[in-house]
């Protein structure tokens, strides 16, 4: 049996976690993190029976404590919950499926105890990668990527010599704007943004598509993912969604992955790399699919793009502000206290009002998300 522990068990990638889980039939789950939603965790834990469940929420977590009083389960609470399921003894593989920067003191928790991390959690690498990656060499484990393009790129990679490596090749979907000029974006509202073309994710990283933030997070992710700097990763728009990402080698050859959109496949590889697996779903059919299309983005229209480019360039602390704000800024655009056209101004302006530390510590990456916020309050 391989011993996983899924932070953010209830969401978008958690519950994708759990079918593939359910489907293999040899991963026990040891430990549950969710927000809020314990209708759902209680089903989880029903279903997989863990021995640990954290809910963020202390009044949610007393309520769920009640609902599965009969089952041997212990819940917990708050940043220690989170901790203490990062680190549940026994599991081999932490799952940070968990959504924004709150994913970074659990995953060094995590690390420390020994276990591999299947990453999800993009904001957390955004913001520390300079402290996770040394410190997952440091403790001999793997960083396994599940988000779609960097584990297409993962799989490019398999059987070929780093130093070889020419560029990486970051597909985009676009968005749902994609061709779009700004004046065309000024009256979106939330339902329009959470229209992805081929995906079917949690709301904050759909916004993110939609304005192509999350192709930035991407490039810092992919930088520190594989190290290389940000100049050697190239975004190129590709409207279905069949090229995950490609990688360019010395020689001039490009090697892809291709499949159907679905997560399951991405969170499957890094479970059990380098082990490929059967998996149901939809395949590829090359004699009806109708074509494969590639676009430079337009990072005037979508600026956010740019900006992340400037974070991963310049790095330190600027790469917290320009997550901690899209953070912010998306939540703000969800409760539809600002416009659409407000999200990257917001990003550009914490930017732009920074000073950068160069190497933060996890403390100075908290503080300078604190002083986004704040900044960021009492403007908007
Ligand atoms: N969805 C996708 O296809 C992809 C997602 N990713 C990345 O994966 C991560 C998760 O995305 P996604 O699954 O879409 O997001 P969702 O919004 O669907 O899920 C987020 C999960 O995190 C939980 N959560 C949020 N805040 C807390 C907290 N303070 N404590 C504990 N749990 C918390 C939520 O719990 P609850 O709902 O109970 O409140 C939920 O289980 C993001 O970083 C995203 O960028 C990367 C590639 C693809
Ligand atoms: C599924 C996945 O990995 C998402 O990050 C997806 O890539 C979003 O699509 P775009 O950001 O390319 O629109
Ligand atoms: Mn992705």
């Amino acid at each position: 049996m391989k011993k996983i522990a899924v932070l953010g068990s209830t969401g978008s990638i958690g519950t994708q976690t759990l079918e593939v889980a359910e489907y293999n039939g040899d991963i026990e789950v040891c430990a549950l993190a969710a927000g809020s939603n314990i209708s759902l965790l209680e089903k989880q834990i029903r279903t997989f029976r863990p021995k640990l469940a954290a809910v963020w929420n202390e009044k949610k977590a007393k309520e769920l404590k009640e609902k599965v009083k009969d089952l041997d389960v212990r819940i917990v609470s708050g940043m220690d919950g989170l901790l203490e399921t990062a680190a549940m003894p026994d599991t081999e593989i932490l799952v940070t499926a968990i959504v924004g920067m709150i994913g970074i003191l659990p995953t060094i928790e995590a690390i420390k105890a020994g276990k591999d991390i299947a990453l999800a959690n993009k904001e957390t690498l955004v913001t520390a990668g300079h402290i996770i990656m040394p410190l997952a060499r440091e403790h001999g484990v793997s960083i396994l990527p599940v988000d779609s393009e960097h584990s297409a790129i993962f799989q490019s990679l398999q059987g070929n010599r780093k130093k070889e490596l020419e560029k990486i090749l970051l597909t985009a979907s676009g968005g749902p704007f994609r061709g779009k000029k700004r004046e065309e974006l000024v009256d979106i509202q939330v339902e329009d943004a959470l229209k992805h073309p081929n995906w079917e994710m949690g709301r904050k990283i759909t916004i993110d598509s939609s304005t192509m933030v999350n192709k930035g997070l991407e490039v810092i992710e992919a930088k520190w993912l594989f190290d290389v700097q940000v100049e050697k990763i190239q975004v190129v728009v590709q409207p279905q969604s069949i090229i995950h990402s490609m990688v360019e080698y010395t020689d001039g050859a490009v090697i892809a992955q291709l499949g159907t959109p679905d997560m399951k496949l991405p969170i499957q590889y890094a479970l059990y790399y380098p082990e490929r697996r059967y998996l149901p779903g939809d395949r590829l059919d090359f004699k009806t699919l109708a074509q494969i299309t590639f676009e430079e983005p337009d990072m005037e229209t979508f600026y956010g793009l740019k900006l992340a480019y400037e974070a991963g360039r310049k790095g330190g602390s600027l790469p917290t502000v320009f997550n901690a704000a899209n953070e912010k800024a998306v939540a703000l655009f969800l409760e539809r206290k600002i416009q659409y056209l407000q999200i990257p101004e917001i990003i550009a302006a914490c930017m732009e009002q920074h000073k950068n530390i160069e190497s933060p510590t996890v403390e100075e990456i908290l503080n300078t998300e604190k002083e986004t916020y704040e900044f960021i309050k009492n403007r908007w």
